[in-house]
Order: C-alpha cells, then structure tokens, then sequence
C-alpha cells in the first residue's frame, strides 16, 4: 500500500512538471518577426531575392531567429552564426527533417532520394554508403586520377580557344568536367565527349532546375491552392524531372549491360547494389538509387561551379588578388608543370581566397530547407511544431558583427586576424556554406578539393582578362543555388610551359 502511495504521488508530481513544463512553452512569445497576414502570412514582405528580403526583415525587426508564416507554413530563419549554432548544434536532431513540398515531389522521386528525405534509418544507410564509397575523404583520394584526367582535357580545350584567340565560357567548361567526374566514379561513363551543344544543354538544364526549386512556390506554403500550380513552377520541375529520369534510365540501363567489362574495377552503384541492406534490414531500393544518381548529378556540379566561377570572377575584378596568388603558384609549383591536388596544402592564400568566395557568394544562400515535427524552445522564444526552418548563409557570411569590411573581396582575413581559423567545413558557424550538424552537405570534402583544385588549376596556368569592349557583371540570379546572371566569359592566355599542358 505504502509503495502504491509513493508511487502515486510520484506519478502526480512528474504529470505537474509535464503539465507545468508545456504551459510555460506555450506562454513564451514567439521569435519576433513581420506581420503576418491572413492566408498569405509574411510573403509580401519578402521580395523577389529571398535571402536578402530574409535578412532585410531580420535587420528591420532585429531578429537573428525571426519567426514568420509564409503562406499557412511557420518558418523560423536564422541570420547570424550564434542563431544558426542554437539550431544547427543545439537543436540539430529535432530539425534534421525535410519539409514536404508539393514542387518536390517528382524532383526527389517522392522523397526516396538522400537530399530530401527524412532523417531516419533509410537516410542514414545512403549517407553512410554515399560516405564510405563515394564521398569520405578516403574515397575521394581513390578518385583523383579522374579529376586530374578531367581537368587535363579542360585545360586542352581551353588553350584551342586561346589559339582561336576565342573567349571561355567558365561555367560551361566546368559543368561539363564536373558532369564527367560524376559520371565516372558513379557509373563509369564520360557523360559528354567535350563540351558543347549537349553539355550546355544539360546545364541549362541544371540551371532550370535549382532556379525552379528555389522558387517560393505559391503552392508550398498554401497547400490548398497547389493543385492550381499558379506560377506554373510544379508543371515546369516535373518537366525537368522526366528528362533528368530519362538520362538516368538510360545510363543505368548501359550500366548493367556492361557490368562483366567492370569486373574487379567496381564503380559507386556496383558497390551499392551489392551492400544495398543495411545491418538493421534497411534496404536501398531501385527508386533510392536513381534518386542518389540525381543528387550527385544536380548537388555534386553546379553548386562547386558556381564558387569557382564566382571566385575567378572577384579575381578578374581584384587584379592585386590575382596576382598574389599566381605568385604564390609560381614560387611553389614553378611554371614547368601545372597545379596538383598536393600542392594545394602550401597554398594558404589560394586556400584564403576559396574561403573568401564561399562567405560572399554561397552557392546555396538559403540551405536547404529543415522541418521539425515538435514544438520546442530556443533563447526564450517558442518554436511550434510543423515549423520549417531556413538558415540564411548569405546573411551569415555578411554579418557585419562577424565580418569587417563584409562586403568587400579580402582573401587576407583569412591568413591573419580574428577570422584567420575560421574554416567552412562545419565547425565554425561564421562560415557555413556546406551547413552543418547532421543534415551537412555530404559531398562537402569534393566540394573543397572541387573548388580549391580548378580555381588553383584555372588562376595558374592562364593570364585572365575581358573579352575588348566588355565589362563585368556582378549581378546574382536566385534560385535553390546562386549562380551570376551573366556567365563569366574571358580571354584566358596559357601561361606556362607547352609542356604543362601535354
Ligand atoms: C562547393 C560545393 C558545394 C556546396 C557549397 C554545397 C552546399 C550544400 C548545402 C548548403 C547543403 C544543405 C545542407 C543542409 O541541409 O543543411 C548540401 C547538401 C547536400 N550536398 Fe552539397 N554542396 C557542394 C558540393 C556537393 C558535392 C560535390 C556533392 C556530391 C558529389 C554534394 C552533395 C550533397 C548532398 C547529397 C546533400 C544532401 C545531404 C543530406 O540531405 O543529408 N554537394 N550541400
């Protein structure tokens, strides 16, 4: 009797706490933001570049977490590094979901691809598979040769349009090498012999996409009108996606009819197709696979491409840049032979200037969305549950707390000073164009060794200058990715040895 009664009054006080506990929750004040309005909520507000309409409304309302309703949807943005740590660390499990979206849905071949779905037993497999075959570090080592090979053709066909006295389209070189890369060590296929109509295709094709999925759908944020599809965005990406499927049927179906040439030599899906279970029964099906293809394909190029146009860009604009870091080549390369992934650890400032561009231009401005299914409580605000999450990188990388002279392109803070250690690969949260926490991009080693090896490569062996009569453009096109408006097109002069380009 006396242990029933123990219990009881144990049972009360704990049910009290609980009680207690989700009251109080409730009676805290939701983080600050705009008004909402009926129906639409905050989307007025925004404006048609959301990461700087984000981190307007931010300023204006002095809200590093800012919670708004876009649409019928809660949202919470976070804009500087201690909001994004209180989410990305602190809160990291609890928001490490995708939110469903209508404009996703044939995109992510209904959630069954790594990028959007949920955190859960099936994401961790493709993760940990994507991770010990493909994308750790020792994985990727495994693949250099194929990045060196690429590189090599590109340099060719660059000093054939240097002969031709012809400009270079940048992003249309590197999407094409970056697309090979991909398709080698995933599938074993050279996905376009060089560039041309069919790789420029295929970007544009990319370039749809990110800017389709990027769009803040009507229908994502008042999922009653979405069968309207009233920006047309949902016809428009399930458009994308049947040519994108198509692609992958297609070399999936060459893949298997070639698999005897391959024996002993497997490539990333023949070592995915036979680990397919995990150790808990878990198991990556038909639709996961082509869902993980579609995500190396559309993750692994444009967003590397994107930094590394926008990085050369800020050179060509910075001339004493460009000259500091060829300097820094020739005396540690020499010009006899060009740059090789080895050498990029006595690069220090080609290191700086690659950590430069990721602050000011991220190739994803707004991450990728996260989702929490509960409620919770951040620096005395409430969050609800079914609340989205944005985190504002460009916001991040430009906070004038953080940064000084933020606007400006200054490599050197990163060789000496208070940011001098700041490195992006998670850790530091002033920095974070790859995320961080669990959702971190997964390809975030290659994306380094991507943007740091063609940078170096591209700032080495060539002189960079306008096409006569022309002049830069700065301006950024938003979509999921942030890409420039107009693609960097420049006179590039070899400037090494002919042999170095053998
Ligand atoms: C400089 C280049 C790159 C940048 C800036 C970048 C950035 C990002 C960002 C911001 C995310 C979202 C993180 C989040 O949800 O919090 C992401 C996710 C992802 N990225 Fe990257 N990325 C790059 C290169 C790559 C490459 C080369 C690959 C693969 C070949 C890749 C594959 C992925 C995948 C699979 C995800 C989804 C991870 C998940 O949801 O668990 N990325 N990336």
């Amino acid at each position: 009797m006396d242990s029933f009664l123990v219990f009881s009054i144990l049972a009360c006080f704990i049910l009290h706490l609980f009680l207690r506990c989700r009251f109080s929750r409730h009676r805290l004040p939701l983080p600050p933001g705009p008004t909402n309005l009926p129906v639409i909520g905050a989307l007025p507000f925004i404006g048609p570049t959301p990461y700087s309409g984000l981190a307007r409304l931010a300023r204006q309302h002095a809200a590093p977490i800012m919670y708004l309703k876009m649409g019928t949807s809660g949202v919470v943005v976070v804009s500087t590094p201690s909001a994004a740590r209180a989410f990305l660390k602190t809160l990291d499990a609890q928001f490490a979901n995708r939110p469903t979206v209508v404009s996703a849905t044939d995109i992510t071949y209904n959630y069954q691809n790594m990028v959007f779905s949920n955190y859960g037993n099936k994401w961790k497999l493709m993760r940990k598979m994507a991770s010990l075959h493909l994308l750790g570090a020792k994985a990727l080592a495994g693949w250099a040769p194929v990045r060196r090979d690429e590189m090599g053709r590109v340099l060719k066909e660059m000093c054939d349009a240097a002969a031709d006295k012809k400009p270079v389209v940048v992003p249309e070189l590197l999407v094409c090498c970056l697309a090979n890369i991909v398709g080698q060590v995933t599938l074993s296929k050279r996905v376009f012999s060089a560039q041309g109509e069919e790789s420029n295709k295929y970007k544009d094709m990319i370039v749809e996409l990110l800017t389709g999925a990027g769009l803040f759908n009507i229908g994502d944020f008042i999922p009653a009108l979405a069968w309207l599809d009233l920006q047309g965005v949902q016809a428009k990406l399930k458009g994308i996606h049947d040519r994108f499927d198509a692609m992958i049927t297609k070399m999936l179906d060459e893949h298997s009819a070639t698999a005897k040439k391959r024996e002993g030599r497997p490539d990333f899906i023949d070592l995915i197709m036979a680990n397919r279970v995990g150790d808990d029964g878990e198991t990556i099906t038909d639709t996961n696979i082509k869902g993980l293809i579609f995500d190396l394909f559309t993750a692994g190029t444009d967003t590397s491409s994107i930094i590394t146009e926008w990085a050369l860009t800020e050179m060509i604009k910075n001339p004493q840049v460009l000259k500091r870091a060829q300097e820094e080549m020739d005396e540690v390369i020499g010009r006899e032979r060009r740059l090789e992934e080895s050498d990029i650890s006595n690069l220090p400032y080609l290191q700086a200037v690659v950590k430069e561009a990721m602050r000011l231009h991220p190739s994803t401005p707004l991450s990728l969305p996260h989702f929490s299914y509960e409620e919770c409580e951040v620096n005395g605000y409430y969050v609800p549950k079914n609340t989205r999450l944005l985190v504002n990188i460009w916001a991040i990388g430009r906070d004038p707390d953080t940064w000084e002279d933020p606007l400006e392109f200054k490599p050197e803070r990163f060789l000496s000073g208070p940011t001098a250690k700041v490195y992006p690969l998670g850790n530091y949260f002033e920095l974070i164009p790859f995320g961080a926490g669990r959702r971190i991009c997964a390809g975030k080693l290659a994306g380094m060794v991507f943007v740091q090896y063609f940078l170096g490569t591209l700032v080495h062996s060539f002189d960079w200058r306008l096409p006569d009569g022309e002049v830069l453009n700065m301006n950024e096109t938003f979509g999921l990715a942030l890409p420039k408006a107009v693609p960097l097109k420049a006179m590039a002069t070899p400037r090494l040895s002919p042999s170095a380009y053998a």
